[in-house]
Parts: C-alpha cells; structure tokens; sequence
C-alpha cells in the first residue's frame, strides 16, 4: 500500500483527521484541487467573519448615538476587502506548508476513486487502506435566461467594491447574512424568495424581527416569487420575475442552496449511491463500501451542515481508523445566522418545542432589556428557552449581537445537562455579558 488513508478534499471534514492520524503514525494523503483548507477557510465562514467585523461595530456604535458617540464611522469596502485579503489570503499556502511540513503528502489535482483502495490523481494511482470522501458541497444554480448574470457566494466575498444596487435570489443563511452588510452601508437591496418567509430553519418570532429592521434600513423582501430571468441593461442588470416584477439592479446573487460534490469522483467506480444531498453512510460514516468513508458537508444527513459539523466527524473518523468501533453520537450542535443582530438556536426548535406542548416549556428571556448595559444597549436581545418535562435545558433560539457566544454557552449546559448545583459550582468574570444571563438562567434549572 503507498498509504494508510487517502483523503479527497482539504476542509475541515478531513484535515483534522489527516493531522490526528500522521500524529499517530500513519501514513496520510491529502488530494485537493483547489484552495487548501477548502470552502470555510477560504471563501465561507472565515472570510465572511473577517468582513463582518466593523459591521458589528458600526451597528453598536449606532445604539450609542446621543449615549457618547457622537458619530458612527462609515464601512470603507475597497479598504476592508484589502483586510480580508491580507487575513485570508495567506491560509491556504500556510497550510499547505504546515501539513507537507507534519509529513502529508499533498496531492494537487481531483481525485477519483478506480476501486475500493485506490485513488487516481492527475494519471498516478495510489494504493491505500481507507479513502475518506470530504468533497464537500457547491452553490445550486438556477437554469434561468441570464444566469451568467447571477454570482455566488464565493464572487461575492471578493467583490472590490460594493455595489449601488444588490438583489440577493433566496433569503437563507448566505443571502441574510450579505444583505445585511449591503444594508448597513445604505445600498438599495432587494431579496426574492421562492417561500413565504426568510430562514425557514430559524424561529418566525426572530426572524420576523430581523426583518423588520432590514426593512427600516431599506430592504424590500419579495416572497412567494421565482426569479426567470436576469437581463442586461443599458443601466445594469433587470431581474424579472414570474409575477411579473422587474426589479433594476446592478448586482445579482443567487443564495438557493448548496449541493454536494458527488460527482467526477468515481462513486460509480465502486457502487456507492448518491444524490444532490450526498451520500448515504452508516453510524460509523462508512458508505456502501467499508475501506470509504464520507465526512462533512458531502454526506447526506439531517444535522445542520457546518464547519463544526465537519470537524466533528473528521475527529471521529480518525478515532474509528485508530480502532474506535462506537458509532457517531452527535451532540446538540448550534448554527448561527451571522447577521446584525445575530439569530443562533441550538438543540430542541422552539417550532418543535411549541407544536409539543406535552413534552416541552418555551421561556422567553428579555435579557436586553435586563441587563442594558452589561449588552450595549442592544433593548432588543432575547432567547427563548426549551425546557424537557423534567426541568432539564433541551434548546434555545438567540436573537442579539452576542448571539453566536452566548449560544456556545447554552450548548454547553445542555449538553453537560447542567443543574442548578452545577451552575453555582462555578464563578465567573464579572461584569461580563455572560455571567449576567448565566445569572437569569440559573434559577431556570432543575435544583439537582
Ligand atoms: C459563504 C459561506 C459561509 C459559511 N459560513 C459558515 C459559518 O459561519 N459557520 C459554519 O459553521 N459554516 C459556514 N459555512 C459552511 C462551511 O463552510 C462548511 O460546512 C464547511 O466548509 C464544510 O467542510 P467540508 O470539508 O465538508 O467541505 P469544504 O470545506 O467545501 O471542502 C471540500 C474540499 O474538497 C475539494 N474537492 C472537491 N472535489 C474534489 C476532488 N474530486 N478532488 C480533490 N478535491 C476535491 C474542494 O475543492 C474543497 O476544497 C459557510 C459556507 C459558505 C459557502
Ligand atoms: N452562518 C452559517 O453557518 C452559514 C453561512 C453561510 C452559509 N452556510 C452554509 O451554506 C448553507 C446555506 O446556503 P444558502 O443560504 O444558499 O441556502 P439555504 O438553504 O439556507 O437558503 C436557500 C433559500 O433559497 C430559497 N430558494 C430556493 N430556490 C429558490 C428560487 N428558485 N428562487 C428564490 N428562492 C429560492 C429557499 O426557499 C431558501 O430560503 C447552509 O446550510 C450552510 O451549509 C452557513
């Protein structure tokens, strides 16, 4: 064999594992044909976070108007996009370093899987015990007249300048998070939805209200409309719709979706079923094919597809090579909606927890309003609590700025079925945000 594990993809599905496994001796390869470190590294979460950091500010600030600040800073884009560059850029050449350095054969080129222990790259095959899939997933088009108009997600987060006018097809998690930007520097920003709402995985109560305020700022959401077509003009571009809306625009992006990377991989090769969602594996993530795993984005599953999701599973793929035989056990595992402000939920939806009244207790908890200070003013922070028949905490939603940390805090106490005990066991920096809602959560908790 010329290797232990062949790994397809770079992104966090398989680079923890690879680095665990070559840690323990193996001997590891990483086939990749583009940006080592994959999508979030290079063109989802972290590049995204780099740009949004002076919206967070800018949009605290605001509240602070009259309250000590007299003016707010406006976001330069060609300046912050600069930044970005300057942060992200250097990642995937560092990384691809870093692992040739561990003892990673990097391989440059798409592989495909010719049976179950080899892999081709670029003409060469290579032998191997296990190949782990992580291919991850890619935006969905529409087949639309005009769609070389449309961007994606990854054109969007290199755009030199923001445009005047921006019209985002879909209102998920990408398109909200985008929009919200655009509106904060005051751009004309239209979004078209297929649904009769925005986020349909998060709680209407908080995504109504995150509407709300993009639409003070100037948004105009379109639902129940499909766009047909995306024309040139001599002003820009006319998104059309089968309602029969035009709408004048100078930039398109079409958010409808991701689907996963199945393809060109030699999944036929081996009998290894898939569809646009992924591909089906057991409790172990083996697929069809015993000496293949799938991990990440690619894998056809109900947990929310993310980075931590990814990295979850390469940890567990590399604990069931070294010999683990446990099946996968998934924790309660949070997503958030990067927006300003943030939407967050972990565990139990409030959707699910208020459709079962027998088996569940929705608490909402105003903590802006309760701690004003401790959270800047943001009068609108709220979460909602989902509680067990037994008292115990099985979920909650966050709407506030602070939404993406203060969820890593109740996964925790979920997670660790925390009580009341077990909180005052604890001490914690004070005057903080947290350690006031830990404080309102508290007397929330079973006793023992
Ligand atoms: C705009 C955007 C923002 C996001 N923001 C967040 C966020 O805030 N938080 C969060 O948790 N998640 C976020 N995500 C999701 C997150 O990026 C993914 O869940 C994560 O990257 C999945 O990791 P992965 O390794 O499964 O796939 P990827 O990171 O997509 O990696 C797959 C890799 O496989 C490579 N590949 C594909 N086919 C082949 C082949 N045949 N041969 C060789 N290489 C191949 C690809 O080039 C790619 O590098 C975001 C995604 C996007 C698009
Ligand atoms: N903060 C995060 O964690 C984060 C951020 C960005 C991306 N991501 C990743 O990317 C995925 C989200 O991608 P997305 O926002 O493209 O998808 P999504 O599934 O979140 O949203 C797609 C939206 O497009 C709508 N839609 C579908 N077809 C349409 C059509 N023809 N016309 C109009 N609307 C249409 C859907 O109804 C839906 O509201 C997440 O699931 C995650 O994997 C995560």
């Amino acid at each position: 064999m010329d290797f232990d594990v062949i790994f397809i993809g770079s992104g966090h599905a398989n680079w923890h594992a690879a680095v665990t496994l070559k840690q323990a001796g193996k001997k590891v390869a990483i086939v990749e044909k583009d940006m080592v470190g994959g999508t979030c590294t290079n063109y989802g979460c972290d590049a995204k976070i780099a740009l949004d950091g002076p919206f967070q500010l800018v949009e605290q600030l605001n509240r602070f108007k009259g309250n000590g600040v007299k003016e707010t800073p406006a976001i330069n884009w060609p300046e912050l996009m600069a930044y970005k560059h300057q942060m992200i850029d250097p990642l995937a050449p560092s990384m691809d370093g870093l692992f040739g350095q561990m003892g990673i054969t990097m391989l440059k080129g798409s592989g495909v899987i010719t049976d179950a222990h080899t892999v081709m790259v670029a003409g060469e095959t290579y032998k191997t015990d296990y190949i782990v899939i992580g291919t991850g997933q890619r935006p969905a088009t529409l087949d639309i007249e005009g769609k070389e108009y449309v961007h994606d997600s990854r054109e969007f987060l290199d755009i030199p300048d923001m445009p005047k006018r921006l019209t985002f097809i879909g209102s998920g998690v990408i398109a909200m998070e985008f929009a919200a930007m655009a509106a904060t520097m005051g751009r004309e920003v239209h979004i078209v939805e297929f649904a009769d709402r925005a986020l349909g995985a998060f709680p209407k109560t908080y995504v109504d209200r995150l509407q709300a305020k993009l639409e003070q700022q100037g948004v105009v959401f379109h639902f129940n409309e499909a766009v047909t077509a995306v024309t040139k003009t001599e002003g820009g571009l006319t998104v059309t719709t089968k309602n029969g809306l035009n709408i004048e625009t100078d930039y398109v992006l079409g958010a409808t979706g991701r689907i996963a990377n199945v393809e060109n991989i030699g999944l036929e090769n081996v009998g290894i079923d898939a569809s646009r969602r992924g591909i089906k594996v057991n409790d172990h993530l083996q697929t069809s094919v015993a000496s293949i795993f799938a991990s990440g984005d690619v894998i056809d599953k109900t947990q929310p597809k993310l980075t931590p999701t990814a990295t979850f599973e390469s940890n567990y793929i590399a604990d069931v090579i070294l010999g683990n035989d446990q099946p996968i056990s998934y924790p309660a595992i949070p997503s958030v909606v990067f927006t300003m402000p943030r939407i967050s939920q972990v565990g139990v939806s409030v959707a699910t927890a208020t459709a079962n009244p027998d088996e569940y207790r929705t608490q909402v908890v105003p903590f802006g309003k309760q701690l004003a200070f401790e959270f800047k003013l943001a009068l609108g922070a709220e979460a909602t609590l989902v509680f067990d028949k037994t008292g115990y905490l099985v979920g909650a939603s966050v709407y506030a700025d602070d939404a993406d940390d203060l969820i890593n805090l109740i996964t925790m106490i979920i997670n660790g079925h925390f009580t009341q005990r077990q909180l005052n066991q604890q001490i914690f920096a004070f005057p903080s945000a947290t350690s006031g809602v830990i404080d309102l959560l508290r007397s929330l908790l079973p006793k023992d």
